[in-house]
């Protein structure tokens, strides 16, 4: 049976709110306050990074909070130990997103490792997969998610400018019993139709609903 938590995202839109160190927006208090806009524009979840906001945006809101903890830039970044996990646990959030890809953990466990010992503390796992390789090692693993997150960004699949469509339906195609989330590059509501159409369980959107700078950056250049 399907965990409440996840079939309360089914057919939804989950909104990630993220701004990194350095940005104008970086702030707990203020992503807390761009979830709460998400939420009343109908996101039925909301993804975050970082400790401090995964805990101001559970106060904020009664949707479920996939969280994550990142930490550097190359590599396994994204919840990249147990310790990031289990701390993401901890602030608050209903399900953990981890780097699901085949490449060395920096703490020496496996992915599987990872899932086993976060379900025996009774956390959902959400696995950011880069390849359909990935996806196939993370439902071995059991993970209660497996998403399209890390497509492009592994050098396992081309970046394409919108979703990766094809990943997408491979997943959907070949693990019918796992729920796949379509995440990446989902810049417009016809890219939503288009994923949600090809069976994805529900889809993530973050720069082009909450990254300002980037979403101004696509209309000034129209300007040039
Ligand atoms: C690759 C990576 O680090 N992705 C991150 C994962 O949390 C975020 O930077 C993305 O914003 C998120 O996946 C949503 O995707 P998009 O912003 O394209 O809608």
């Amino acid at each position: 049976m399907t965990h409440p938590i996840i079939e309360s995202l089914r057919g939804g839109l989950v909104v990630s709110c993220q701004a990194y160190p350095g940005e104008p927006l970086r702030h707990p208090e203020t992503m807390a306050q761009m979830a709460q806009a998400a939420v009343l524009g109908g996101a039925v979840g909301i993804r975050c990074q970082g400790l401090a906001d995964i805990a101001a945006i559970k106060g904020q809101v009664g949707v479920p909070v996939i969280g994550i903890w990142k930490d550097g830039h190359e590599g396994v970044f994204i919840t990249p130990t147990l310790r990031h996990a289990r701390c993401c646990m901890t602030a608050g959030a209903d399900i953990i997103a981890l780097d699901a890809t085949r490449r060395p953990r920096p703490d020496g466990l496996t992915y599987a490792q990872n899932v086993e010992a976060l379900h025996s503390e009774g956390a959902l796992v959400m696995a950011d997969c880069g390849s359909f390789e990935d996806a196939r090692m993370a439902v071995d693993a059991g993970s209660d998610i497996i998403s399209t997150t890390l497509s492009g960004y592994t050098g396992e699949r081309e970046k394409t400018t919108g979703p990766d469509i094809e990943l997408l339906e491979r997943m959907v195609a070949t693990f019918p019993h796992t729920p796949v989330i379509c995440e990446g590059r989902i810049h417009t509501p016809q890219d939503l139709k288009l994923v949600m159409d090809k069976g994805a369980w529900c889809a993530v959107v973050g720069t082009a609903i909450t990254h300002p700078t980037t979403i101004t950056s696509w209309f000034a250049q129209q300007c040039k």
